[in-house]
C-alpha cells in the first residue's frame, strides 16, 4: 500500500476552529474562513520526503499521510455518530467563579529614600513595630506636643497615628495580591485536580475501554472546534498510536486536549490538535492543559522543545502559552519531521528544564512573596494610617487647623519642614505669623474694596435658590463675597493667597457661566473683576507682602 495515498484528508487540511474563544470571536470568525490550511503537498506529493517519514516510522507509526485503513478500527469506529457526545461534556454545574479570585494589583511603592542611613533607621524601627498592633487616634497625634506658636511640631510618640498591621502575613493577604488572574485560574483548577473533580491524563490509543471512549470524546471536540479539519483526518491521528493525547477530564468526561506527536530521536514534539469544549473556553482549562502537557513530555518523553502550525485565530492562545513565531530550534531537528501547512502559523515554544509547569502558582506566589517582603524591608508601604479629619464647618472652613507636620505618616515617609512646596507661607515661625497677619489684613482690604464697589451687589451674597431655582444645577461650585469674608475672618482658610484668588476668580467665572454676555450680571463680574485685579496689583506693588 501506498502510505502517501490519503491525501484525501490532506489536500483540504484546515484547523480554523467553529467556535473560538468568546472573547475573540471577532477576529477569529474574519480569519478562520480564509487562513485555510493545507498540506504544502496538495494532492500529488508526499508533504516530507519519504526518507524522514521512512524514519520516522521505524516505530510503525502513522503519519499524516498514512492510510485511513490502517487505523485502530476502535476509534475509528465510533467517529461517525458520536458528534454529539462533545455537548455533553460541557456540563456547567460546576461552573468556577473565575471573577470573584482577580483582583486588581496595587503595585508597592518602593521608599526612594531607602537608601539612606535616615531611612534604615526608620525602616528598622518600623519593622519592630510591625510585629505589634498599634493604634493611635490621629487627634492624639495632632494635639501632641505641636505647638503652632514656635513651630515645634506634633507627635512626640515614635510613629504617632500609625495603624500597623498585625502580623506579616496578614499585611500580605490584606494589602498585596497573592495571585494574579493567570496564578488564581491555575490554582483554582489545580485546588479541582487535587480533590478528583478533574483530572489530567495523558494517553495514546491502548485499547482499553476507557481511554478509547476518552479518546472518541476528544476527537469528537477537537471535530467541532476544528470544523475545517476532515474528520477522518483527526480520527486518524487521535487514533494513532505514534500520537499522544493529553486530556482534562471532568466527571468522567472529557472536556478537551491536545493531541501531540513525540519524536523522541530529535527531542521535539508536534502539536496537531488543540482544542476545549466550546463552553469550556476562556475559564483555563486551556492553560493548565498546555501545562501538563510541557510537563509530561519533558518529564516523560524527555522533549525540550514544541512545534505547532497555529491557526490564525488562536495564536493569542499559543502566545499567552509561551509559544513563539520565531523558531529557534535548529532547523536538522525538525525539517521534514512535521508536516507544511499553508495557512496557519509555524510556533515554537522552548520547554523550561526546571519549571514546574505544573504548580506554576505556587512558584509565582512564592516569588511575589518575597518580592513584597523585599519591598517592606525597603519601604514603609504596608504601613496603613488613619486618614486626615477633613471636617468642615460654615463656608467650608475646616473645623480643626491641621498642620502639615501633623498629616499621619508624612515624617515618617521622610517629609521635612524645609520640604514645604508651593506654600508661600513658610514655616509657622513668628515671622511667618507676621506674614500672616499681613495677608490677612490685604485680603480684608481686597474683600472691602470689592465690597464697595457699584458693581458688587450681585455678588455680596450667596445665591438664593429660591429666586434662582435652577443656579446650583448648574453652578457646582458657588462662591460670594460673603463666603470669601468668612474665610478670610476665620485665619485658617486661605493658607495661600492664590487660593483667595481663585476663590473670586471663581465667583467673576461663575457669573459668567451662568449669565449671558448681555445681562447685567456678566458684566458686573467683567467689571468688578477688572476692579479686583487693579487692586492686587497695586496692593503687591506697594509692598503688600504676602509673606
Ligand atoms: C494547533 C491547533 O490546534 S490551532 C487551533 C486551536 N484551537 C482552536 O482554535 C479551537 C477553538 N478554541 C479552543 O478550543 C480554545 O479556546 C483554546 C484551546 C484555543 C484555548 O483554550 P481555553 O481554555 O479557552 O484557554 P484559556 O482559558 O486557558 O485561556 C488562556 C489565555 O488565552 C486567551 N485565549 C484563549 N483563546 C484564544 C484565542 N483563540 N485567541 C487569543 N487568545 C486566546 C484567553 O483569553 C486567556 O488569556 P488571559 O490569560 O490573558 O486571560
Amino acid at each position: 500500500m501506498d502510505t502517501h495515498s490519503s491525501h484525501l484528508a490532506a489536500s483540504n487540511r484546515s484547523r480554523s476552529s467553529q467556535s473560538p474563544s468568546p472573547s475573540h470571536s471577532a477576529s477569529a470568525s474574519a480569519t478562520s474562513s480564509i487562513h485555510k490550511r493545507k498540506l504544502a503537498s496538495e494532492d500529488h506529493a508526499p508533504p516530507f520526503p519519504p526518507s524522514s517519514f521512512s524514519a520516522d516510522t521505524r516505530d510503525g507509526a502513522l503519519t499524516s499521510n498514512d492510510d485511513l485503513e490502517s487505523i485502530s478500527a476502535r476509534g475509528g469506529g465510533a467517529d461517525s455518530d458520536s458528534d454529539d457526545e462533545s455537548e455533553a461534556l460541557g456540563d456547567d454545574d460546576e461552573d468556577f467563579d473565575h471573577d470573584s479570585s482577580m483582583r486588581n494589583f496595587t503595585a508597592a511603592r518602593l521608599d526612594n529614600s531607602g537608601g539612606s542611613a535616615a531611612a534604615s533607621a526608620r525602616n528598622s524601627k518600623l519593622k519592630t513595630e510591625n510585629l505589634t498592633v498599634k493604634i493611635e487616634n490621629s487627634d492624639s497625634a495632632k494635639d501632641g506636643g505641636g505647638n503652632a506658636g514656635t513651630g515645634t511640631v506634633g507627635p512626640t510618640s515614635s510613629v504617632p497615628g500609625i495603624m500597623v498591621k498585625e502580623d506579616a502575613t496578614k499585611i500580605f493577604t490584606d494589602n498585596i495580591q497573592t495571585s494574579g488572574a493567570y496564578s488564581a485560574r491555575e490554582e483554582l483548577l489545580k485546588r479541582e485536580e487535587e480533590a478528583g473533580r478533574l483530572k489530567f491524563v495523558c494517553l495514546s490509543n491502548d485499547g482499553i475501554d476507557e481511554h478509547m471512549v476518552w479518546l472518541v470524546g476528544l476527537k469528537n471536540i477537537f471535530a467541532r472546534q476544528l470544523p475545517n479539519m476532515p474528520k477522518e483526518y483527526i480520527v486518524r491521528l487521535v487514533m494513532d498510536r505514534s500520537h499522544k493525547s493529553v486530556m482534562v477530564i471532568r466527571r468522567n468526561h472529557v472536556v478537551g486536549g491536545i493531541t501531540y506527536r513525540p519524536y523522541v530521536s530529535q527531542r521535539f514534539g508536534e502539536i496537531a490538535f488543540c482544542a476545549i469544549t466550546a463552553d469550556e473556553q476562556v475559564k483555563g482549562y486551556g492553560t493548565r492543559l498546555m501545562n501538563h502537557l510541557k510537563q509530561h513530555a519533558r518529564d516523560v518523553d524527555g522533549l525540550t522543545h514544541f512545534l505547532t502550525y497555529a491557526d490564525n485565530n488562536a495564536v493569542g492562545y499559543f502566545i499567552k502559552q509561551g509559544f513563539t513565531k520565531e523558531i529557534y530550534l535548529e532547523k536538522d531537528r525538525w525539517h521534514g519531521y512535521i508536516k507544511d501547512y499553508d495557512g496557519g502559523i509555524l510556533m515554537e515554544c522552548k520547554i523550561d528544564p526546571k519549571l514546574p509547569y505544573t504548580d506554576l502558582s505556587t512558584m509565582i506566589r512564592r516569588q511575589r512573596q518575597a518580592i513584597d517582603e523585599k519591598i517592606r524591608e525597603l519601604s514603609n508601604c504596608h504601613i496603613v494610617y488613619p486618614g486626615i479629619d477633613f471636617q468642615k464647618k460654615e463656608a467650608g472652613i475646616p473645623k480643626k487647623l491641621i498642620k502639615v507636620e501633623d498629616i499621619p505618616g508624612l515624617k515618617e515617609a521622610g517629609w521635612t519642614p524645609d520640604q514645604w512646596g508651593h506654600s508661600r507661607f513658610g514655616t509657622l515661625t513668628a515671622s511667618t505669623e507676621n506674614a500672616k497677619k499681613h495677608l490677612t489684613n490685604f485680603m480684608r482690604a481686597l474683600l472691602k474694596s470689592m465690597h464697595d464697589h457699584v458693581d458688587a451687589w450681585p455678588f455680596k451674597d450667596p445665591v438664593d435658590a429660591r429666586d434662582v431655582p435652577d443656579y446650583y444645577d448648574i453652578i457646582k461650585d458657588p462662591m460670594d463675597l460673603k463666603t470669601m469674608s468668612k474665610r478670610v475672618e476665620s485665619e485658617q482658610y486661605y493658607v495661600t493667597f492664590e487660593m483667595f484668588v481663585a476663590d473670586a476668580k471663581r465667583m467673576f467665572a461663575n457669573a459668567r457661566t451662568y449669565n449671558s454676555p448681555d445681562t447685567i450680571y456678566y458684566k458686573c463680574a467683567t467689571r468688578l473683576e477688572a476692579h479686583f485685579q487693579s487692586k492686587v496689583q497695586s496692593g503687591l506693588q506697594a509692598g503688600a507682602k504676602i509673606q
